[in-house]
């Protein structure tokens, strides 16, 4: 077994074994603080996804025949492990993704809070049992796994989101081809070393380290019954239509957001500006939930303004290993060039620049990490316009606009919705109407009051609308995108006796 930093290479994990596959190239995982290449991975290819999916077609028989515990035994194991290597996956994630180290932490908590999850879920009841319209029938429902599931990553939570995916699919009794985001292998390398110390049956979890190419070999295999994606609208977009066009196939994808905070005239001020840092900065504004947009009514905008942009001027950007650290770097240098575009596209559609940290200066870089992709704050006002470009694409960094409104949260609300995408959202606000009029009327999956639009608890569904995704790769709503559905009817009486009243006769031409 392989499970290295360091200059050793590391493998695939295909069909219970280590391997370089075809071993035609290799990658490192870089760290986004420093520059330093943290470890080397072998970059999988068509044949090496071929491999692994041979491996899991093989595998889906006998493992859909053990019992939904037997296969969550198997899950309880990774969740004890999860557990006794909290702190030093918790620091790889923040070593490979950049993120400060209570953010790492927490992303190793929600994985084995999924595990918990889909495990503990198989005790519990599946399907339906229904009333037939003619009394002497039984009708239920019963779920059956679809067959292997092809599984594919995203970089920002490198060990929550796998489990997200893998945790239901395999209870449910599907097979699994993983391939972990590109920047981080090494979480993806730990994350196979539990499922082989779990010893998982061969074949039945797979993980192929690599690029797109990769994942699109997955994606794009006839042996794959379902894809669970999490990652980039423009990459959902492509498999969603690709995959759903394919009959027998599914796609689930969650994808990106432009999400927007509203800071009524009846907000408390204090928790509107705590919950707007949060939402703008927390993991360098690379979340899918984070915050791009403050939309605050005119009568509390001046002093919010201030004490917003006081913060964000300050806002401690560091090592990711320090406590004291609030922003880590950005993933990779072609995003940091992605951010300075967006901060650019703003400034060019008219933004008043109220925070320019972008280039931070030589001081605020920690020593040792000049190499780093370092951004920090991008704060400007601007006139709300539905054309502008600035409001509805996705920059995914902390690039934050302010937005003033008057009138009613009616007209809040019609900017809030004023986007393509459709995730996250908050309102801020101490009139229960103007919030139960969000709730009701804000385009997005996941919806806060009085809180930052950032976190997540495993047993709520999570997942978007509009360019946002169809909601599926989490929790409960998972099991529908991994399982097919079998409607049951029993006939507990001699006679055939038919619904809507359809007659059973069968009569004779002599008749
Ligand atoms: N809605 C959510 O739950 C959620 C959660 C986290 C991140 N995100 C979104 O993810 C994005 C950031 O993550 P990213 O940069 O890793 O996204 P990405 O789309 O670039 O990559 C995601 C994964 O897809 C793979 N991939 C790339 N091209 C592919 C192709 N053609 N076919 C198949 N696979 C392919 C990548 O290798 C990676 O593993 C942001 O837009 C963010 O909002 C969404």
């Amino acid at each position: 077994m392989s499970h290295q930093s360091g200059t050793q290479l590391n493998q695939h994990y295909i069909d219970g074994e280590w391997t370089d596959g075809d071993g035609s190239d290799t990658f490192a995982s870089e760290s986004p603080a420093t520059g330093e290449t943290l470890a080397e991975f072998t970059r999988g290819t068509e044949a090496d996804v071929d491999a692994a999916l041979a491996a899991a077609d093989e595998a889906t028989e006998e493992w859909r025949e053990l019992s939904y515990i037997d296969r969550a035994e198997y899950l309880w194991e990774i969740y004890h492990e999860l557990r006794d290597r909290h702190q030093e996956l918790g620091e790889v994630v923040s070593k490979e993704c950049g993120k400060e180290i209570s953010e790492g932490k927490a992303d190793v908590t929600e994985a084995w809070h999924m595990v918990e999850w889909a495990a503990g879920n198989a005790r519990h009841p599946h399907g339906d049992v229904v009333p037939s319209e003619v009394g002497d029938k039984d009708a239920y429902m019963r779920r059956k796994p679809r067959g292997v599931v092809g599984c594919i990553t995203p970089w920002n939570f490198p060990v929550a989101i796998p489990f997200w995916h893998m945790a239901i699919a395999l209870v449910e009794g599907n097979t699994v081809v993983w391939k972990p985001a590109e920047q981080t292998p090494w979480c993806g390398q730990i994350i196979a070393e539990m499922f082989d110390d779990a010893g998982i049956p061969d074949g039945v979890f797979n993980m192929v380290q690599g690029f797109g190419d990769a994942g699109a070999a997955i994606t794009d295999d006839e042996r794959v019954d379902t894809v669970l994606f999490t990652g980039s609208a423009e990459v959902g977009q492509e498999i969603a239509s690709k995959v759903g066009g394919e009959p027998g196939k599914l796609a689930a994808c969650e994808m990106g957001g432009k999400n927007g905070i509203i800071i009524t005239e009846e907000a408390d001020l204090d928790i509107a500006v705590h919950s707007a840092i949060m939402s703008s900065f927390k993991t360098t504004g690379q979340r899918c939930v984070s915050s791009e947009r403050l939309i605050v009514h005119t009568d509390v905008y001046d002093e919010f303004k201030e004490r917003y942009v006081e913060i964000a001027e300050d806002v401690a950007v560091g090592d990711p290993l320090e406590e004291s650290t609030f922003m880590g770097p950005a993933i990779e240098p072609e995003h940091v060039e992605k951010i300075r575009k967006h901060n650019e596209l703003a400034e060019q559609e008219g933004a008043n620049v109220l925070v320019d940290r972008f280039e931070l200066g030589e001081d605020e870089i920690p020593d040792g990490h000049e190499d780093g992709n370092w951004v920090g704050p991008f704060v400007y006002e601007i006139e709300y316009d539905t054309d502008l470009r600035c409001l509805k694409e996705e920059c995914f960094g902390p690039h934050v606009a302010l937005l003033e409104y008057e009138g009613d949260i009616e007209d809040a609300v019609e900017i809030h919705n004023d986007t393509p995408y459709g995730l996250a959202g908050a309102v801020i606000s101490e009139d229960y109407r103007q919030i139960n009029y969000f709730r009701d009327h804000a385009e997005i999956g996941l919806a806060y009051a009085n809180l930052p639009c950032i976190g997540a608890e495993v047993h709520l569904p999570f997942g978007g609308v509009k360019k946002s995704g169809n909601g599926y790769p989490s929790a409960r709503e998972a099991i529908e995108a991994v399982t097919e559905r079998t409607a049951w009817t029993m006939n507990n009486s001699k006679d055939i006796q038919m619904a809507q009243g359809l007659s059973a006769d069968i009569t004779m031409q002599d008749d």
